[in-house]
């Protein structure tokens, strides 16, 4: 990094954490206002739009080495950005220096600085020392919310330690509301590129391979190259069920995709468990209850304990589907099987008139924007005024700060269709998520030894029932 961009991190840095609210504002505008002089650090006066100019040179310069070492350390690559099902996958920040014509960006870059040996930035250092005016004037001059210094700790991960908790719910208000912004863009983008989804799709029918859409959950894209480290990977597979196929190990604990990620596996049978409790009122029986995504039929076979009134399964994939068939569940009371993409079997259940007790949605490879169009259309089945709506909830599950903002996130998308989000903690008993042997032959975990799962419990709100 350049002289004049190492001193202003540092000062910035001190002033962040220290809590110098003046000083920190000061630091911002002049960087944002001055032209930078590499060698004597002398600010001149110039225009946003100088590049022809010699501090313009200077200043592009900085920018340029500020962009870099905020690449360096590997702000946001994945996991942090966009909160979905299981894995999130958006777009990275930009880790290109930006066009020097933009000398305001410095005022940006300076306040998403991160130290380059510790990957502590001024917002994480404000936050663990609590310092909610320098966060609030930080994150207005851009500073990412969701940056990571080296040890995998976001600025909401700081302020949790340091118990600063008006600073924590600064940050969770932030990140729901960009996280929420960047969730209704992309939604907008892919309903402008719609075709090109639906013709992705395959006819379910067919017993090629498999009904389209996108893959959800439980992994990573399938494009790993030398340069991305997998854990750094997309999660969503777009081609999964176009392309993958799947494959059941012989005591049918594991479904394991082309590139070895794992669709489902054996040890989330207790959260199974306890989500079709809640789906069946607490194991009532005779509840209509739907189910999107059989996978190993965990879920499913504990649905048909509580002997419900009538059972439909959504699933797409061919070879999960043709398991299905071979394992009876075509010829189970009261089950139908709606072989396709819940995408396309959604419409023809709202067509029908369907009503469910309980619906649960646990896909693999979508994306959380596909969970968003789901609730739409899942509003429409769910009994008023006492239905019951769960799905896996594997959002963001590398960071809890990051998982309790996308819980969020899902609380304010559900709340604008009449629906009420609750997230009851529960304790997942085996130790099996964790032990390395139930990875094994696994090429990504997504699960991080977490021993809390929050449950989702979506009801209608009382007051639009
Ligand atoms: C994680 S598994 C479900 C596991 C299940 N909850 C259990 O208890 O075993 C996901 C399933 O969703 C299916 N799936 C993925 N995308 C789908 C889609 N768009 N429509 C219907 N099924 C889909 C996959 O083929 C897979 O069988």
């Amino acid at each position: 990094m350049s002289t004049s961009a190492t001193i202003r991190t540092t000062r910035i840095m001190e002033a962040s954490s220290s809590g110098d609210l003046a000083a920190v504002l000061s630091i911002l505008d002049d960087a944002a206002a001055a032209a930078s002089d590499d060698d004597n650090d002398v600010d001149n006066d110039v225009d946003e739009d100088a590049n022809d100019s010699p501090g313009g040179d200077a200043a592009a310069s900085e920018i340029k080495a500020l962009a870099a070492a905020h690449d360096d350390v590997g702000i946001d690559d994945d996991g942090v950005d966009r909160p979905r099902p299981r894995r999130p996958a958006s777009p990275p920040l930009t880790t290109e220096a930006p066009a020097p014509s933009l000398l305001g960006t410095r005022r940006h870059l300076l306040a998403s600085a991160q130290d380059e040996s510790t990957g502590l930035s001024p917002l994480m250092v404000a936050s663990r020392a609590g310092h909610v005016d320098v966060c609030r004037a930080l994150l207005d001059a851009g500073a990412p919310w969701n940056a990571l210094d080296r040890t995998g700790k976001c600025a909401g991960d700081h302020a949790v330690e340091g118990e600063r908790w008006d600073v924590v719910d600064l940050l969770v208000e932030v990140g729901t509301r960009s996280e929420l912004i960047l969730g209704a863009s992309i939604r907008l983008e892919r309903a402008i590129e719609g075709e090109g989804r639906t013709n992705d799709a395959v006819d379910a029918s067919s017993s090629s391979s498999g009904g389209g859409g996108g893959g959800g959950g439980r992994a990573n894209a399938s494009t790993s190259t030398a340069a991305t480290p997998v854990s750094h990977e997309p999660s969503t597979k777009p081609s999964y069920l176009n392309h993958s196929n799947v494959r059941y190990d012989a005591a049918c604990t594991l479904l394991l995709d082309d590139d070895d990620d794992a669709v489902m596996m054996e040890w989330e049978r207790p959260i199974m468990e306890a989500h079709a409790t809640v789906l069946t009122h607490g194991g009532r029986r005779g509840m209509r209850v739907l189910n999107v995504g059989f996978g190993l039929g965990i879920i499913d076979s504990a649905l048909h304990m509580h002997e419900p009134g009538l059972h439909v399964i959504i699933e797409a994939h061919p070879t999960v589907y043709a398991k299905m068939i071979a394992d009876g569940w075509d010829k189970k009371t009261n089950v139908r099987i709606c072989y396709g993409r819940w995408q396309d079997e959604m419409p023809k259940l709202i067509a029908e008139g369907a009503k469910f007790d309980g619906v649960f949605y646990d896909t693999y490879g979508e994306h959380f924007t596909d969970l968003e169009d789901f609730h739409d259309a899942m509003a429409h089945v769910l009994n008023v005024p006492d239905g019951v709506y769960s799905f896996f909830n594997g959002l963001a599950p590398d960071n809890l700060f990051f998982h309790g903002v996308a819980c969020n996130c899902i609380k304010a998308q559900l709340s604008h269709l009449g629906l009420d989000a609750e997230f009851a903690q529960c304790e997942i008993s085996s130790n099996a998520a964790d032990a390395d042997e139930t990875w094994k032959g696994v090429r990504r975990r997504y699960w991080h030894g977490r021993s809390a799962y929050y449950l989702p419990v979506i009801t209608w709100k009382k007051d639009d029932a």
